[in-house]
């Protein structure tokens, strides 16, 4: 993978807030970043910043190896797709999908056969003729998402495309975004609050607090050592506890239901539920910080019911240890 995207201590500023506080980010051609944190963190900032929507107080933002301080937004070659895609109402789907080519005043043959192809890539060949209002809010992401591509953008900026439909299309619609991403060589920065949509969506993900990155890595590294127990949080860990000196973070199947006088913890069944074919116990128990409710994976010995004791011991498989403080 060649050189893409090099951001260098990259300063954001609205007034006295400092929403992107010396970020530094590359991002490979061909690759797919997911800009991952909770609200507020500074992603659509830095995200702006690269688009050359909103301007830099401070370092840089190059595209291979050419810095982008003067080169305005529509001269960047990088595509957008936003929340709510901002299609153009009163035109049809064609339409809007050609809009980019038609602006790059690409021949309407070509266009045509352009556009054939981008609604097939995305799920929705044939549609071209119909208008955008009679569209599903999930089939108007994908008409976004083939206008975004349409004019073979270095680089698409994706600001949370998917927030605005339900959990199950969302999923849905995130894995098939990686396949059409991968499939057009795509490079792409994808900002999210939803690390189970970072993790569907991205090659590598960065983790974002409070303007700057905590940490960058594969979905899986990230899962297996999270460098703090902050970005162990954001992935989805439910608890950090101290075991021998260490400290470990504990996943969603990272407890497991024992005897009550065999566990290290002891603690009561608030309830189990099946979910996906396998049963989830919650409990009430103090793992060191107080009593929490918590998540743990049934033992051998787990029989249904609620108002019972059992013990809880970790499960290697479902923890990671962060570093010491
Ligand atoms: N136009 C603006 N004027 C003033 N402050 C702003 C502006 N845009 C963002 N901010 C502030 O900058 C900080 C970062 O905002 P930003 O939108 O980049 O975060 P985010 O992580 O994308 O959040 P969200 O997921 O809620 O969109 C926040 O404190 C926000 O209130």
């Amino acid at each position: 993978m060649s050189r893409g995207l090099e951001v260098r201590d990259a300063v954001v500023r609205y007034g006295t807030t400092t929403a992107v506080d010396g970020v530094n980010l590359d991002v490979a051609e061909g690759e797919v970043l997911a800009l991952l944190g909770p609200s507020g963190c500074g992603k659509s900032s830095l995200l702006r910043a690269v688009a050359g929507l909103e301007p830099l107080a401070d370092g840089s933002v190059a595209w291979h190896g050419r810095d982008l301080a003067a080169v305005p937004v529509h001269r960047r070659a990088f595509g957008l797709l936003f929340q709510d895609g901002q299609l153009f109402a009163h035109a049809d789907v064609a339409s809007n999908v050609g809009y980019g080519l038609r602006v790059a005043g690409v021949r309407r043959t070509d266009r045509e056969a352009r556009v054939d192809e981008l609604l097939g890539l995305v799920g929705l060949s044939g549609y071209g003729s119909r208008a955008v209002t009679a569209l599903s809010g999930g089939e108007r992401q994908r008409v976004a998402l083939a206008r975004a591509l349409a004019p073979r953008p270095r680089l698409l900026l994706l600001d949370e495309p998917l927030s605005a439909l339900d959990r199950a299309l969302r999923e849905r619609l995130a894995a098939e975004l990686r396949e059409i991403l991968t499939a057009t060589g795509t490079t792409g920065v994808f900002v999210t609050h939803d690390h189970d949509e970072a993790f569907a969506v991205a090659d590598r993900v960065a983790v974002m607090d409070a303007g700057t990155i905590l940490q960058v890595a594969p979905p899986e590294e990230l899962w297996a050592a999270p460098v703090s127990w902050r970005v162990a949080d954001f992935l989805g860990y439910q608890a950090v506890v101290d075991v021998d000196d260490e400290r470990v973070a504990v996943g969603p199947t990272g407890l497991e239901t024992t005897a009550p006088d065999v566990g290290r913890w002891v603690g009561d069944v608030v309830r189990s539920v099946r979910r996906r074919g396998r049963t989830e116990v919650t409990v009430d128990v103090d793992l060191g910080g107080g009593v929490g409710r918590y998540t743990a994976v049934p033992g051998a010995e787990f029989t249904d019911g609620s108002d019972i004791s059992v013990g809880l011991r970790l499960r290697a498989d479902g923890c990671a240890h962060l570093p010491a403080r």
